[in-house]
């Protein structure tokens, strides 16, 4: 899903902080740290920005893996239907990232891809919406993207038309 109408339309900063707080017990958490950043660094090369993690819990963007009701008004619904969703920018909730914790998380091509659905929410976390260009990574469905290839031109214009 993508709130980036309750948030606003971008960061007003260059550098970003991020926290992973829940881990999914689908991967060992040094897989988790990297594949989360990998997921960042795709945005900051086409975008200039800078992402910092920190284990202060007033970061610009919280990582978190739950399940069903979890603190904001929109629970996920168990296995597979949807399987990640993040805020727009902004104070609080704003950038803040959540997985289904009810999906198969896989560093592979088994299950759910964890680096291409944290690309696609990081982008709505950066002020994103979706595409209707399904090579884009911003479609609103799930593809098992070939990493080589991860933001489509139009992912790559609309980054930097915003940063
Ligand atoms: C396999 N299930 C899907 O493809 C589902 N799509 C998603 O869960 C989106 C995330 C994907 C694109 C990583 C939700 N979203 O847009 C978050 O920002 C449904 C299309 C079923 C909703
Ligand atoms: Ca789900
Ligand atoms: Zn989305
Ligand atoms: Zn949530």
């Amino acid at each position: 899903e993508e709130y980036s109408h309750i948030q606003g339309t971008r960061w007003n900063k260059n550098v970003l902080t991020f926290r992973i707080g829940r881990y999914t017990r689908d991967l060992r958490r040094s897989v988790v740290d990297s594949l989360i950043e990998s997921a960042f660094s795709v945005w900051a090369r086409a975008s200039g920005l800078t992402f910092v993690r920190t284990n202060s819990h007033n970061a610009d963007i919280m990582v978190e893996f739950v399940t069903y009701a979890h603190g904001d008004f929109y629970p996920f619904d168990g296995p597979r239907g949807t399987l990640a969703h993040a805020f727009g920018p902004g104070m609080g909730t704003g950038g803040d990232t959540h997985f289904d914790d009810d999906e198969r998380w896989s560093a592979g091509a088994a299950g759910y891809n964890l680096f291409v659905v944290a690309a696609h929410e990081f982008g709505h976390a950066l002020g994103l919406r979706h595409s209707r260009n399904p090579e884009s990574l911003m479609y609103p469905t799930y593809k098992a993207f070939r990493p080589a290839n991860l933001l489509s031109r139009e992912d790559v214009d609309n980054i930097k038309a915003l940063y």
